[in-house]
C-alpha cells in the first residue's frame, strides 16, 4: 500500500500573480521548454542536474530564494511501450520513488512496506486538467498516469517487466520527479511531472532514443504555459471562494 504526501493548497493564499518554477535535469531540455515559452515573465526555468539527489537539493535551493506557486519536473523520459509512444506528452497523477525500499526473496519492499516512510507525491487535480485541456487543444492528446523515479534508467526486461507488475498505472520512468516533488512538498508547494517520451524502457539501446521529437514535445509544453496559467488561476480563484 503506498501512502501519500498531499499538498494543502488551500492554506497558501491565491496570488493574482502565479509564480511557476521549471526544472529540468539537462541544458537541452532548458532549451527546448524556453523556446515555446518565449518571455513569460512569470515562469522561471532551471536546471537541477540528474538524479533525485541533486534534483531535490538544487529545487530547494530555488524555491528557499524565490516564492513559487506550482514546481513542474519536466524533461524526456522512458515510457513504458504498453501506454506511450515515442514523441507523446506524459502527466503524473502520482510521482513514485519506484527503487526506494529494500529487496527480498519475496520481491521488493517499499518504504510504506517497511513502515519507514513514503514513496509517493500526488499532483492537484485541477493542475492535470488544466494542463492536459491546454495541451490537447492545440496539440492533440496528453498520458496521464504514474511517473517513476529511479537512481538507475532500466536497461532490461526483466526490470521493464518487475516494475510494470508493480505499477500497473505508471506511464514512464525518468530520474528527478520524486527528487523535486519532495522538495516542493517540504515548502508547501504544489508540484508536477510532465515528460516527453523519447524512448521505450526496456533494453538499453541509446541508438532507439528519439531525443530531437521529445525535445519538440518540449517546446509544445513550454507554448501552452500561458494558456495553462489562465485557466488554473480561474480554478484556484473559485476553490477560494473569489469571484
Ligand atoms: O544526448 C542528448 O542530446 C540529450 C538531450 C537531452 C536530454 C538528454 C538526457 O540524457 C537527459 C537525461 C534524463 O532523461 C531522463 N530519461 C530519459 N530516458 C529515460 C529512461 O528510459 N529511464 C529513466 N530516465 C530517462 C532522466 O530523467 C534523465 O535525467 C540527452
Amino acid at each position: 500500500m503506498i501512502q501519500e504526501r498531499l499538498v494543502d493548497t488551500s492554506i497558501n493564499p491565491i496570488n493574482t500573480n502565479i509564480h511557476i518554477l521549471i526544472v529540468t535535469s539537462v541544458e537541452a531540455e532548458k532549451n527546448a521548454i524556453e523556446k515555446g515559452l518565449g518571455n513569460l515573465s512569470y515562469v522561471d526555468v532551471k536546471i537541477v542536474g540528474v538524479g533525485p539527489i541533486s534534483a531535490a537539493v538544487e529545487t530547494a535551493k530555488h524555491i528557499a530564494n524565490t516564492k513559487y506557486d506550482l514546481v513542474i519536473c519536466a524533461g524526456i523520459a522512458g515510457g513504458f511501450a504498453t501506454h506511450t509512444s515515442i514523441g507523446s506528452l506524459v502527466i503524473a497523477d502520482k510521482i513514485i520513488a519506484a527503487d526506494l525500499g529494500a529487496q527480498s526473496p519475496d520481491g521488493f519492499l517499499s518504504l510504506e512496506d517497511l513502515q519507514l516512510g513514503t514513496t509517493c507525491v500526488s499532483s492537484p487535480t485541477s493542475a492535470i486538467d488544466c494542463m492536459k485541456t491546454s495541451f490537447s487543444q492545440t496539440y492533440g492528446d496528453v498520458m496521464i498516469g504514474s511517473i517513476l523515479t529511479l537512481s538507475t534508467v532500466t536497461g532490461t526486461d526483466n526490470t521493464c517487466n518487475q516494475l510494470a507488475n508493480r505499477f500497473p498505472y505508471a506511464v514512464a520512468e525518468a530520474m528527478e520527479g520524486f527528487g523535486v516533488a519532495s522538495a516542493a512538498h517540504s515548502y508547501n508547494i504544489p508540484s508536477m511531472e510532465i515528460r516527453a517520451i523519447s524512448n521505450h524502457i526496456g533494453p538499453r539501446d541509446k541508438s532507439k532514443w528519439r531525443i530531437r521529437e521529445a525535445l519538440d514535445e518540449l517546446t509544445k509544453l513550454g507554448s501552452i504555459m500561458k494558456d495553462f496559467t489562465n485557466a488554473w488561476k480561474i480554478i484556484l480563484q473559485k476553490e477560494a471562494g473569489k469571484p
